[in-house]
């Protein structure tokens, strides 16, 4: 079974469709560089509204290691999410586990940074450049996807119901992370968009 991570969520009531839906973690986006911000007091509340077994993750990027001491102590997410130049001694530093975001967008170039996060729990492969900002649909090339590493992958960049069992069948990871996919605008999600991404995922049979 494919897991599904929702990000990018600013609203509760996107917080209870999606856990209804089935989504296995969503993710709060954290940095104030981004379009879907949210203030760890507003993150903490949809926090509150995320059920048992369900994982939060909160997503930052280069940001002050003070606001990430913030946001841990108001938001207490399961799961930190890295997506800048940060190194593994850094995501490390925490205490928390983590996941951490490589920049897809040049291709095969990027692969060599998958191995400088061996303390990550999984590593989210997504479609932007390097320097630029995830959450933007750009997908890359699935085939790309290494299959010989030990650390979970995610998938990211550019998945919606259309092409995710695709993406699955191609790239086979232990996740799929998805935001612009499932939204009408950026950090406002799509009831019908986050219902037909998440049957689609569920709709792939098991490799
Ligand atoms: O979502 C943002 O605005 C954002 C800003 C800065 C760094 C990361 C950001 N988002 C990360 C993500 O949500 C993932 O990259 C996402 O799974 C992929 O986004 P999308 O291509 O829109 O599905």
């Amino acid at each position: 079974m494919t897991r599904i991570k929702c990000c990018g969520l600013t609203r509760i009531d996107d917080v209870r469709r999606a856990t209804q839906l089935g989504a296995d973690a969503i993710g709060f986006v954290m940095t104030r560089k981004s379009k879907r911000f949210v203030e760890p007091g507003q993150a903490a509340r949809l926090r509150d509204a995320v059920p048992p077994f369900v994982t939060t993750v909160a997503l930052v990027m280069d940001d002050e290691p003070a606001f990430i001491e913030e946001v841990l102590r108001v938001l207490r997410p399961d799961m930190l999410q890295f997506h800048g130049n940060e190194s593994d001694d850094e995501c490390s530093s925490y205490g928390v586990r983590y996941l951490k975001a490589i920049a897809m967008g040049e291709g095969a170039p990027a692969l060599a940074r998958l191995r400088d996060y061996p303390r990550a729990a999984g590593l989210l492969l997504d479609g932007h450049g390097l320097g630029e900002q995830g959450g933007s649909g750009q997908r890359f090339d699935w085939s790309l996807m290494p299959k010989d590493l030990a650390q979970p992958l995610l998938l990211a960049g550019g998945l919606t119901a259309e092409n995710v069992a695709e993406a699955i069948r191609i790239a086979r990871p232990w996740a799929v992370d998805v935001s612009s996919g499932i939204e009408s605008s950026p950090g406002i999600k799509d009831s019908d968009k986050m219902e037909r991404f998440i049957s689609a995922v569920r709709a792939v049979p098991s490799a």
